[in-house]
């Protein structure tokens, strides 16, 4: 399905148009590159670079306590988060009394450390919540401004499973307007940073989280993903996140609710440092689901296929893919070719190159009840739709309470078909088939996780289709890994989205473990010598050069 003239044309005139918006964004962009930044301080407690299975052992063995744990990781929370405001509402007092009882269960308890490992597998050890979803006692606007005073009564069912299994919440954390942009803005909270540069963007919706546990002030946290916001902010932050075959862990207890088809599509999951948190953490979140994954199956990487597919057939809506992430991806081929002593083939799949139209047509879709889904307009309103000019001129003013992102996400929803084409559902079916038929139950496909590394704060208003590299994942229901690689010539992270088919998702999963240990998993932001370890053998970026 080679490209037509006219796509071609179009595609330079749109890149063309872009570069041109970002050459003027460059000139008024009010952070001039990585050299003003302030820097993270390094790490100093090696508690915080422990895995939270391996913390929750100590725990449980006596070797170290909750209240240590919890404090060390209040203290670099403290450090770090008036640099980049990932962290919102805290309930640190809280968690340091959850975990003094803690201590005093597991001083008191008789049953021996497999009782307590089986009841309780994260005793002691803190998590980070979304702020999207429902932590009792917590605020839960999604950045909202109108839903400032809104504190949740109860757990969403994801949040209290992982309080069931002894994990103690340290606070909730930053997202886009109503989840749903690459970067987490809003008017309640303010902007997120990214630990590796503070003028570059966090990723969205679950940016926050992305944040807070990249720059080594959480260990593992709940995200929810429907175009990308688990993986995007993964990536752009350097952590591991897992988007869960649809339907597997429960989405209730979230703003704003799916409505539609989109429940089809919305999948909460776990965000973590480390690649060995991921199965337990899915394991936990899933509650009962888990076991149509299989999760204790062995996994020999020897006995997979694995495809690699180097970007999405040249969409002219979507920027390039990076040369940097190109070659982390091949890098990545080259190693599995050699440890494992396998043929990773690389594959064309044309229909990616519809990915956003595809997205876009059943996000909008009605569900099986015929109902459409609830505009982004009402969501914005409360339920009482807001007009997208009116808040743009507001905007123009500085008097609107909503972002530039959101009411140009509803602006563009006004003209958008609630019919999709009948091209478009044949590109998805097709592609549904395609993917389906080449993963089966033993497949694992390599693929960007974005187009670009992070982006400038405010720069994917300029690129906002780039999400559809995540996107597709969603409708497939496919489930999908982000494996970080380590860092760019400018310190950025690197990283690799691996797809399995349906309900295979300990196949990524695994990969993932290995792929840590080959390429170092999480690097500390605040230690500076990865930066000059990176700049020796990679070529610099051409989309994202400072
Ligand atoms: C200010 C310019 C706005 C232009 C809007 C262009 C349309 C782009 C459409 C959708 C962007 C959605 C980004 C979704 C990011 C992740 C969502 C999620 N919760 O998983």
């Amino acid at each position: 399905m080679a490209m037509t003239r006219f796509e071609r044309l179009l595609g330079l005139l749109l890149r063309a148009a872009v570069r041109v918006f970002l050459a003027v964004f460059e000139l008024f962009a009010p952070q001039r590159g990585s050299a003003e930044q302030p820097r993270l301080p390094p790490i100093s407690s090696p508690l915080l670079r422990v895995p939270a299975i391996h913390l929750a052992r100590q725990i449980r063995r006596k070797e170290v306590t909750s209240v240590e744990v919890v404090q060390a990781y209040i203290d670099r929370i403290q450090e770090v988060n008036p640099l980049i405001n990932a962290l919102v509402k805290d309930r640190f007092a809280a968690a340091l009394q959850e975990a003094a009882q803690v201590d005093k269960l597991i001083e008191e308890e008789t049953g021996g450390e497999d009782v307590l490992e089986d009841r309780l597998p994260l005793l002691g050890v803190p998590v980070t919540v979304k702020e999207a979803f429902a932590l009792q006692g917590m605020p839960n606007s999604t950045g909202l401004l109108s839903r400032r005073t809104v504190i949740s009564g109860v757990d969403a069912p994801s949040v209290a499973l992982l309080k069931r299994a002894g994990a103690i919440p340290l606070g909730v954390t930053n997202c886009s307007e109503l989840c749903m942009w690459l970067e987490s803005h809003n008017h309640l909270y303010g902007i997120t940073r990214n630990p590796y540069n503070l003028g570059r963007i966090a990723g969205g919706s679950s940016g926050g989280e992305g944040s807070i546990i990249g720059s080594g002030a959480s260990v593992v946290g709940v995200g929810s993903d429907i175009g990308g916001s688990i993986r995007i902010p993964c990536f752009f932050n350097g952590i591991f996140g897992h988007k869960p075959t649809s339907g597997i862990v429960n989405n209730a207890g979230q703003h704003p609710p799916p409505s539609g088809q989109q429940p089809g599509f919305l999948c909460t999951g776990p965000m973590c440092r480390y690649a060995e948190d991921l199965m337990p953490m899915l394991r936990i979140m899933a509650g009962p689901a888990a076991e149509k994954l299989s999760l204790s199956a062995e996994v020999d990487l020897r006995n997979l296929r694995f495809f690699s597919v180097p970007h999405d057939g040249g969409s002219p809506l979507l920027s390039p893919v990076d040369p940097q992430l190109i070659q982390a991806q091949k890098k990545v081929v080259e190693r599995l070719e050699a440890d494992l002593g396998i043929k990773v083939k690389e594959v064309r799949i044309p229909q990616l190159k519809y990915s956003f139209q595809i997205w876009g047509a059943m996000m909008s879709s009605p569900g099986k009840d015929g109902k459409s889904p609830t505009t982004f307009a009402e969501l914005m309103g409360g339920g009482k739709r807001v007009w997208p000019a009116w808040e743009l001129f507001k905007c123009m003013l500085g008097v609107s309470p909503h972002t530039v992102a959101a009411i140009g996400l509803a602006l563009v929803e006004m003209f958008q078909s609630s019919q999709p084409s009948q091209f478009i559902l044949q590109q998805k079916e097709s592609l549904q088939r395609e993917l389906e038929e080449l993963l089966g139950t033993d497949g694992v496909l390599l693929y960007p996780s974005h187009p670009q590394l992070a982006p400038k704060h405010h720069q994917p208003i300029f690129t906002p289709f780039n999400f559809s590299y995540t996107g597709i994942f969603n409708i497939l229901g496919l489930p999908v890994t982000q494996c970080p690689l380590g860092l760019s010539v400018e310190g950025l992270p690197l990283g690799l989205q691996l797809v399995a088919g349906k309900l295979q998702d300990r196949l990524p999963l695994a990969t993932a473990l290995y792929l840590e240990k080959a390429f170092g998993g999480w690097r500390d932001p605040g230690d500076r010598a990865h930066t000059a370890e990176n700049t020796l053998n990679t070529p610099k970026s051409s989309s994202n050069a400072t």
